[in-house]
C-alpha cells in the first residue's frame, strides 16, 4: 500500500498495491487482525525518479505492508496483524533510516562541491601547462621544476595570471603581423614595382582571394594542393629537357613530381612552342591539360603581359563548369610556388556571380570558362572584348563536345566576335582567317572519324562518313579560323582511345531491377570510389537517395543543382575515399578525380564517345579501373554494337584487320541479388515516396500561386477529381507518384525502421546453399572492407580475370 508523502492526507487513502515481495508468513496470518490508524504505522519512503521531485504539491511516496482494507457497510477501515511492539520497532528503524538518508544526501552535496572545485583546478592545470608554449618557455619550465609543492592559487592570483597570458598572446599576434607586413614590403621593394601597381596587385590579390573562395568550395583547390601532401623532395626532370622548356617550368614540373612527359605532352608541346596550330587527340587521363598548359606558361614567362596595357594571353573554353574549375586548378598547380610571379587565372562559369567574374577578367592572364557565361561577359563589355581579341592562344578543350550540335551556338558567337574586325562595316563578312594572330589549340580524347581521316589526308572529300554539314567537324573547324591552312594533327594514342588499365564488362538484368543490380554491384566493390552515370537529372534525384537509404555514401551531381552544391558534391567525392558520385553526363568529360576505381553505366551512354569519356573517369594515367554497363536484355545487342564500334575505330587506326570486339558479360550471383532484394525494394519505396511528396508539395505550391495570380480559388482535391477523368501519357506514373506521396509519416517511419532492421541483419550470401545455411558471408563486413572476397569477390570474381 502506498500514500503520497507529506502531501495533505486524503480523506480516503487509496490502496495502490499489495506488496508482493513479502508474502505473509502462515504464523502471521493466524495472528488476530487489529484495527489501526494509518498514521500509527511505520511508513517507508519510496525512491522516485528525479523528475518527480519538483512536482507541485507532490513530494514523494511512502509505502506500508501487511495492511488490509476492511469494508464495514459503507465505511472503510484498516487492519493489521502486526503486534504493537513490532510496529514500534519498525517506526524506530524508519527514523534511523531517514536520518541515514539525510546524512548521505548532505555528504553527497559536499562531494559534489568538491567535484566542482576539481573541475576548476583541472582547467587551471591545463592553463598552466599551456604556459609552456609561451615565449617565456624556459621560465615556465623552471617554475614547473620547483622542488616545493606549489601553493594553491587564490582566485585573484588565478585571474591575474589569466589576464597576463591573454595580454602576452595578443602582443605575440601583433608582433607576428608586423613582421609579415615588413617582409611583404621588402619583397615588393625588391621587385621594384611602382607603388600604384603594387597596390593594384595587392587589391587584385585580395579580390582574387575572395573571388576564389566564393567560386570554389575547395573541390578543385584540393586537386591543386595534392602535391603538398607528398614529401617535399623535387624529382629529376631531365626527361623533359628535349622539349626546350625554361628552367622555371622545369622547376615547377619537378615540384609536381612529373618526372617525364606523357606522350601527348612530348608530341604537342614542341609543336605549340614552334607556333603551330594543333589538334591533339589522346586517351582520357593522359595529361592533355598540361600539353597546352605548359606552352601557355612558357609564353607568359617569355613575355609577361604589360601591366599598363594588360591583355590576356590565353582563352580556354570548356564544355562544363566543373571542368573549367579543374583546368584552373591544374594550371594554378603548375604555376604555384614557382620562382616567378604566377599568372592570374580567371574562371568564368555560370551559376556564380557575374559581376565578380567581370572584375577578375580585367586583370586575368589566362581566362577559362564555359561558352554561355563567357559569351555573356565578353559581349557585354567593349574594353574586355578588345583585349580578349589580342589573346595569343585560343584553346578548345573537349572540342568535339563543344563543337557538337546543341553546344555550339554560344561558342560560335564567341568565335565570331573574336574574329570580327571592328573596322569592317556592320553586316560585312568577318575579317579573313589570315588576320588571326592567335594560335588555336583543339584537344579531346575523341574526334569524329571523318575528321581524323580528312586531317590525315586519307578521307573522302566531303560526305562519306561525316555527319551532316551543320554538325561536321570539318564545318566547325572552319569556324575555328586556324592560322594555318592545315593545323598539325597529333594522335598520341592511335591504337587505343580507351585507357590501358581499363576493364570493361556488362551485367544483364531486367529493366525494372537496375536499382537492385546497381546496389548488388556496389556491394561487390566495397569501399571503392565509384561514379554512376545516368541519362537524366530525375534519375540522379532518384538513385542518390535510394543508395543513401541503403547506407551507401552517395552524392548527386547534375545540371539542375546550384553551382555551389555541384562543387560541394565534387569536393566531398574528392575528399572521401569510397564515396559514390551519381551523375549525369555533366561529369563525363575531363573530370580528373584521383582514385576512382569503378564506373557504372546505370543508363546506357547515348553515343560511343560518351562511353569513352565516362569510362575515362577511371584508369587515369597509370591507374587501373573497371567500367560496367547495366543493361536490360533488350539493350544488350545495342551495347555490344556501341562498345565494338569504339574498339573497331582503334583497330582501323592501327591498320589491323577488323575483328569485332565482344564485351564480356559479368557473372553476378543471382542468389546474392535475391537476398538483397527486400532491402532494395524498401529503400526504393522510401526514396520514391520522399520524392513524390516533395513533388506533390511543389506542384501544389505552383498551382496555388498560379491560382492566386489568376484570382481564382485553388482546391487541390477538386483539381485531382477533374484530372482523374483524363488519361494520357505518364498517367500510370502519376498515379504511382500520387499513391507514394500519400504515405503518412507513421508509415514512412515504419518503412525506415523495417529497412534499418534489414540493414542491421547479416546477409548470408555464400556460393552454395550449404554455405548459406552454415553462416555465410556478411555483406556489411564486406562493405567495411573486412569481408571474404573469395566468395563475393572483387572485379576478378565478376569475371574480369584474364
Ligand atoms: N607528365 C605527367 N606525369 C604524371 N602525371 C601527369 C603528367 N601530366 C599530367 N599528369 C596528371 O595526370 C592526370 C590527368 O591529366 P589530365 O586531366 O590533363 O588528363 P586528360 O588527358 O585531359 O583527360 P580527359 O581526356 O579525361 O580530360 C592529372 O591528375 C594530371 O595532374
Amino acid at each position: 500500500m502506498k500514500r503520497p508523502h507529506a502531501a495533505p492526507k486524503p480523506a480516503h487513502p487509496t490502496h495502490k498495491r499489495q506488496k508482493l515481495e513479502k508474502p505473509s508468513a502462515p504464523a502471521k496470518l493466524s495472528a488476530p487482525r487489529r484495527k489501526i490508524r494509518l498514521d500509527d504505522l511505520s511508513w517507508k519512503a519510496v525512491s522516485m525518479p528525479d523528475r518527480l521531485e519538483d512536482f507541485e504539491g507532490f513530494y514523494g511516496l511512502e509505502e506500508i505492508d501487511d495492511v488490509e482494507v476492511v469494508r464495514e457497510g459503507a465505511t472503510l477501515s484498516f487492519g493489521t496483524r502486526k503486534s504493537e511492539e513490532q510496529i514500534e520497532r519498525e517506526k524506530e528503524e524508519g527514523k534511523t533510516r531517514e536520518e541515514d538518508e539525510k546524512r548521505r544526501f548532505e555528504e553527497m552535496k559536499d562531494r559534489q562541491g568538491e567535484l566542482d572545485l576539481d573541475v576548476g583546478v583541472e582547467d587551471e592545470a591545463v592553463e598552466s601547462e599551456w604556459e609552456g608554449f609561451s615565449d617565456r618557455e624556459g621560465d615556465a619550465e623552471a617554475e614547473g621544476r620547483g622542488e616545493e609543492e606549489p601553493k594553491p592559487m587564490s582566485k585573484k592570483e588565478k585571474k591575474e595570471k589569466k589576464e597576463k597570458k591573454e595580454k602576452e598572446l595578443q602582443e605575440r599576434k601583433e608582433r607576428q603581423k608586423k613582421e609579415r607586413a615588413a617582409k611583404k614590403e621588402a619583397a615588393e621593394a625588391a621587385d621594384s614595382i611602382p607603388a600604384k601597381e603594387a597596390k593594384d596587385n595587392k587589391d587584385e590579390e585580395q579580390r582574387e582571394g575572395s573571388e576564389k573562395q566564393a567560386i570554389s568550395s575547395g573541390a578543385f583547390d584540393l586537386l591543386a594542393d595534392k602535391s603538398e601532401d607528398e614529401d617535399d623532395g623535387d624529382v629529376d626532370v631531365s626527361a623533359w629537357e628535349d622539349l626546350g622548356l625554361s628552367k622555371e617550368t622545369l622547376a615547377s614540373l619537378s615540384k609536381l613530381k612529373f618526372s617525364e612527359p606523357t606522350s601527348i605532352q612530348s608530341l604537342a608541346v614542341p609543336e605549340i612552342l614552334a607556333g603551330r596550330d594543333v589538334i591533339g587527340k589522346a586517351s582520357t587521363g593522359s595529361g592533355k591539360t598540361l600539353a597546352f598548359g605548359i606552352p601557355i606558361l612558357e609564353s607568359y614567362l617569355k613575355s609577361p603581359p604589360n601591366a599598363k596595357n594588360h591583355t590576356p594571353i590565353a582563352l580556354i573554353i570548356s564544355p562544363t563548369r566543373e571542368l573549367a574549375h579543374q583546368l584552373a586548378s591544374h594550371l594554378t598547380a603548375l604555376c604555384a610556388d614557382g620562382d616567378f610571379k604566377a599568372p592570374s587565372i580567371a574562371t568564368v562559369t555560370g551559376g556564380l556571380a557575374v559581376q565578380k567574374q567581370r572584375r577578375q577578367l580585367e586583370h586575368a592572364d589566362v581566362i577559362i570558362g564555359t561558352p554561355g557565361r563567357l559569351w555573356e561577359v565578353i559581349s557585354s563589355g567593349q574594353g574586355l572584348l578588345a583585349s580578349i581579341k589580342k589573346i595569343r592562344f585560343l584553346i578548345v578543350d573537349e572540342a568535339d563536345r563543344l563543337l557538337s550540335q546543341g553546344s555550339y551556338k554560344e561558342l560560335g558567337e564567341i568565335l565570331k566576335i573574336l574574329d570580327h574586325d571592328d573596322n569592317t562595316e556592320e553586316g560585312a563578312k568577318p575579317a579573313p582567317a589570315t588576320e588571326a594572330q592567335r594560335q588555336t589549340l583543339v584537344f579531346s580524347a575523341t574526334f569524329h572519324k571523318g575528321l581524323q581521316q580528312k586531317l590525315a589526308g586519307k578521307g573522302p572529300k566531303g560526305g562519306g562518313d561525316l555527319m551532316n554539314k551543320q554538325e561536321s567537324m570539318e564545318y566547325l573547324l572552319k569556324k575555328l579560323n586556324f592560322r594555318e591552312e592545315k593545323p598539325k594533327f597529333i594522335d598520341a594514342n592511335p591504337t587505343s582511345q580507351m585507357a590501358t588499365g581499363l576493364k570493361e564488362g556488362l551485367i544483364e538484368c531486367a529493366g525494372t531491377e537496375k536499382d537492385l543490380f546497381l546496389y548488388s554491384l556496389l556491394l561487390y566493390h566495397p569501399k571503392k570510389r565509384a561514379v554512376i552515370f545516368t541519362n537524366s537529372v530525375s534519375a540522379v534525384r532518384r538513385v542518390t537517395p535510394f543508395l543513401q537509404h541503403l547506407d551507401l555514401p552517395a552524392l548527386p551531381l547534375h545540371s539542375g543543382m546550384i553551382q555551389k552544391a555541384r562543387l560541394r558534391s565534387i569536393e566531398r567525392f574528392t575528399q572521401r575515399p569510397g564515396s559514390i558520385l551519381v551523375a549525369t553526363d555533366v561529369a563525363a568529360r575531363g573530370l580528373d578525380i584521383p582514385g576512382v576505381e569503378l564506373i557504372v553505366h546505370y543508363h546506357l551512354p547515348r553515343a560511343a564517345d560518351t562511353y569513352v569519356h565516362r569510362s575515362g573517369r577511371t584508369a587515369r594515367g597509370s591507374a587501373s579501373g573497371s567500367s560496367i554497363l547495366i543493361c536490360a536484355p533488350e539493350e544488350v545487342a545495342g551495347v555490344r554494337r556501341l562498345v565494338a564500334k569504339v574498339h573497331a575505330r582503334n583497330e582501323a587506326a592501327s591498320g589491323k584487320k577488323k575483328s569485332a570486339y565482344f564485351i564480356r558479360t559479368l557473372d553476378i550471383d543471382r542468389r546474392i541479388v535475391a537476398r538483397l532484394k527486400p532491402r532494395a525494394v524498401l529503400a526504393k519505396r522510401i526514396a520514391d515516396a520522399t520524392i513524390a511528396k516533395e513533388k506533390t508539395h511543389s506542384e501544389d505550391n505552383w498551382m496555388r500561386e498560379a491560382a492566386e495570380e489568376l484570382g481564382v480559388d485553388y482546391d487541390s482535391e477538386s483539381f485531382e477529381k477533374e484530372a482523374k477523368g483524363r488519361k494520357g501519357r505518364g498517367a500510370g506514373r502519376k498515379k504511382k507518384e500520387k499513391e507514394a506521396s500519400r504515405l503518412t509519416k507513421g508509415e514512412m517511419g515504419a518503412l525506415r525502421a523495417e529497412l534499418k532492421g534489414l540493414l542491421g541483419q547479416r546477409v548470408n550470401v555464400g556460393v552454395s546453399e550449404r554455405y548459406l545455411t552454415s553462416g555465410g558471408i556478411d555483406v556489411e563486413a564486406l562493405m567495411r572492407g573486412e569481408g571474404n572476397l573469395e566468395f563475393l569477390g572483387d572485379a576478378g570474381a565478376l569475371g574480369f580475370e584474364d
